[in-house]
């Protein structure tokens, strides 16, 4: 990959995780002093490729850690012998540092404690908690019971401390072959928890480990090896999507049998689909196998290589990570959101230049000599926005905007889009007709004389004369020199699949982060439903040949392009050579799905991707646009209406996600429609929708949405925390009370002068002198506790964090 290592940017900053379940429960656990800090894991299998499904648990792991001043780990778990691979692993390494997680040197692998995972089986023996089991793999299954029906113990469960041991040591000596015995905990056949019926802790696969090599012929079931991981590295809050739900009986099961202390715990979360996506393993892998794709990488793949390769920015998946939200139950997540993030992104990072991906010649008749133009890179609106009143180069240099521009060869023959001729306009038609005139992006009015065409009645060529500068024209379109452009090949993506859930509705992932499946290698064989298959979109892929302006030829490899009208791309980091250029469209310039589907019973269904997507017009007044936006999608997910009143929540402020709940529910609209609009609105949005929704649909919200800002604003001026604000709300929601009355009233924006910390440092030390002489002298855990002293005595004012450094350096100093 070309593309440079990603910086922190906007979507870094504070708040890192907005608040939410788990983020209550780490600060109630800070305010008990119950860790000393806060230390979280993202666990992938180094079985395939970090996916588009990774990225919000891995971010909510990593933000979560940073937002307390914590620690994150990276971990590997790699126990199944038969499915993890080195290769994997570089990858994930790999993709996950380019998305911009840092581990710092916290890179583990749950096979470098095999040794020690063993020594607590061996312990779990000897006290009688764990028993090797010799019936098959089917019997096992049927004496386990079912829902109705408790277990029935197998006929070795009472085999003496003595001879478990024996067998379990022959076990891992290797002299048994696959399946002949396993390691089971003992604890309950009766229980509703089918996953604690005597759970597999350990079984016999003969097969060498890409770490390991042949060290070890048992290997660890997830459910033993991930919480004993957990505890020896001082994980505090591990977390994992809800299908682990009944694992965690198990984990607490282990926790106290082994007595680890202090001691992690499990906290789930609701996992979060993508619509049109897939991320299982096997289920890609098929694509992969059977030429749906060109490989792992194909543009179109859910995989974060793939999406690389696409053009996606790391600053684009991070602000993705942002939105997407933290609940208790499963979701699935608007794939506009994704594409959403990716598109403004690259709004202010891709300068405009031009490509003519479907060629027609034009010959301007009046033109004798070529001339060099020198056109702007940026649009007026994002030089105007720009923060600093500057543009990019293609390069990233930053530069005044007169600075940032390109040459652009104009010459007598030029190429223009087939679709932006048209000898029998349809009404409303504003680009070229036959005697019409149409605005050449930069250089001018031009009026077609005449036209010919080919046998089969297809324009092949337009004789055109350039007008003087006060001609007028009603659209404009976007050309190339034929002469002197660079003929490139484009590539159109499309989404892979065509419906918003290729898996049925209610799929859950077969294997992948479901979790224990992939851990234990009879799962890998249940047959995969290939139901997704049908959904493929049939042309998901379409390569043009035209040409690109050639100014991109000194312009660094890895440079983002928004080719006006087109969409954005860059090149194709596989298949661009210097002299055979490759463009990859990286994302259209609006979502065009909808159109498409319209495109459908339209005249020309063949060149929709070209055509009706060529719309958007930023920076360009074309009248493409107008046309494309006239288009009425045929299901959308959001009606017109709505589609106006994201723009509209959006254009104040709301994030993306957050205006998207809000246009689709008329009572959060209608609350919102009270609130203040100012620089506070996006706050605000996002409490109606995190915090209030719930009670405002059922119509027990008290607090008016006018009264939110001045909240807000306190917040915005880091005079209140996040959690005294939430509580606020919360009270305020309750009693109809203005939140920031409250807060005046019982003092809580009074903020902590360092000084006031400092006091309550002190107070909090004198009183536990035997605590301040214990930490001295090396039990350093109670940093935890005096954490929590410290956050309670003043009201929850303090952040966290700088308690933490305050604390250390009245410890420690
Ligand atoms: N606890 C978890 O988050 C599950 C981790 C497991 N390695 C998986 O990817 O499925």
């Amino acid at each position: 990959m070309t593309d440079t290592p990603s910086t922190p940017d906007a979507a870094d900053r504070k708040p890192l995780v907005t608040p939410n379940f788990i983020t209550e429960i780490i600060e109630k656990h800070l305010e008990e002093g119950k860790y000393p800090t806060v230390v979280t894991r993202f666990p992938p299998d180094p079985s395939g490729y970090a996916h588009l499904g990774h990225i919000f648990a891995s971010f909510l792991d990593y933000r979560t850690a940073a937002q307390y001043g914590g620690k994150f780990n990276l971990r590997m778990d790699d126990t199944n012998p038969e499915l993890v691979k080195q290769e994997y692993v570089d990858s994930m390494v790999d993709d996950l540092k380019w998305m911009g997680l840092d581990w710092e040197d916290r890179l583990y692998y749950a096979s470098d404690y095999f040794g020690r995972y063993y020594e607590y089986a061996e312990q779990l023996v000897r006290q009688g908690d764990a028993y090797v089991d010799s019936v098959s793999a089917a019997e096992m299954s049927r004496l386990r019971g079912n829902a109705h029906t408790p277990g029935t113990p197998s006929p070795y469960r009472e085999r003496s401390v003595e001879e478990n041991l024996d067998l379990l040591r022959r076990m891992k000596a290797g002299e048994f072959e696959n399946g002949a015995h396993v390691l089971r905990a003992k604890i309950d056949l009766s229980s509703p928890n089918m996953k604690l019926r005597d759970p597999v802790l350990y079984r016999i696969v003969k097969h060498p480990h890409f770490r390991q090599g042949d060290a070890w012929c048992i290997y660890p079931a997830y459910d033993f090896e991930h919480p004993l991981q957990d505890a020896i590295e001082g994980v505090t809050h591990s977390m994992c999507s809800l299908e682990f739900v009944d694992n965690r009986a198990i984990y607490d099961w282990l926790m106290e049998k082994l007595a680890f202390d202090p001691r992690p715990h499990q906290y789930e979360f609701g996992r979060r689909g993508l619509e049109y996506t897939i991320t299982s393993k096997r289920k890609l892998r098929r694509l992969v196998q059977e030429g749906k794709v060109s490989g792992w990488d194909d543009p179109r793949m859910p995989t974060i290589r793939a999406q690389r390769r696409l053009g996606v920015t790391p600053e684009a998946i991070r602000h993705f990570a942002s939105q997407i939200g933290v609940s208790r139950t499963n979701r699935t997540v608007d794939i506009a959101m994704y594409e959403n993030a990716v598109r403004d992104d690259l709004n202010h990072r891709a300068p405009r230049v031009m490509a003519v991906l479907d060629p027609i010649k034009v010959t301007l008749t009046n033109l004798n000599a070529g001339q060099t133009l020198s056109l702007p890179y940026w649009p007026f609106d994002v030089v105007r926005d720009s923060p600093d009143g500057l543009v990019a180069l293609p390069g990233g240099e930053r530069v005044a905007p007169e600075q940032a521009v390109r040459d652009v060869p104009l010459t007598r023959e030029i190429y223009i889009e087939r679709d932006d001729f048209n000898p029998e306009p349809p009404k409303g038609y504003k680009r070229l007709t036959p005697g019409g005139t149409v605005r050449l992006r930069g250089a001018g009015v031009i009026r077609a004389d005449d036209f010919q065409t080919d046998d089969a009645g297809q324009v092949t060529h337009i004789h055109a004369s350039l007008l003087g500068e006060d001609a007028k024209a009603g659209g404009v379109i976007h050309w190339v020199s034929a002469e002197k452009a660079l003929p490139a090949e484009f590539r159109l993506y499309d989404r892979l699949f065509r419906v918003p859930h290729p898996e049925g509705e209610n799929a859950t992932d077969d294997d992948d982060s479901a979790g224990i499946s992939e851990h234990d290698a009879e799962q890998a064989q249940t047959p995969v439903d290939a139901g997704y298959m049908r959904y493929l979109t049939p042309d998901s892929l379409q390569v043009r040949r035209g040409f690109v302006e050639p100014s991109v030829l000194s312009d660094p490899s890895d440079t983002r392009y928004q080719f006006e009208r087109q969409g954005y791309f860059w090149r194709d980091p596989v298949d661009s050579k210097e002299d055979a250029l490759v463009f990859g469209r990286i994302i259209t310039l609006k979502d065009t799905w909808a159109k498409d589907q319209k495109a459908e019973g339209a005249k020309q269904p063949a060149k929709k991707a070209s055509s009706n997507v060529a719309g958007d017009a930023k920076g360009i007044s074309g009248e493409g646009g107008a046309e494309a936006q006239k288009a009425q999608p045929k299901q959308p997910s959001l009606s017109p209406e709505q589609e106006a009143e994201v723009a509209r929540l959006t254009a104040l402020g709301a994030a993306e996600a957050d205006a998207r709940t809000l246009a689709k529910d008329d009572a959060l609209l209608a609350f919102v429609k009270g609130a203040v609009q100012d620089a506070s609105f996006a706050q605000v949005a996002s409490w109606i929708v995190n915090d209030l929704a719930v009670g405002v649909r059922a119509g027990d919200v008290k607090v008016k949405a006018a009264d939110l800002a001045p909240l807000a604003h306190m917040l915005a001026e880091d005079k209140i925390t996040t959690r005294v604000a939430r509580d606020a709300l919360a009270r305020a929601a309750a009693s109809g009370d203005a939140p920031a009355a409250i807060i005046e009233r019982e003092g809580l924006n009074a903020g902590l002068s360092d000084e006031d910390l400092q006091k309550a440092i002190e107070a909090v030390l004198n009183v536990n002198l035997d605590k301040v002489e214990a930490y001295r002298g090396g039990k350093t855990a109670l940093m935890g506790f005096f954490t929590g002293q410290v956050m309670r005595s003043t009201g929850g004012k303090a952040q966290p964090q700088k308690v933490a450094e305050a604390l250390k350096a009245a410890l420690e100093g």
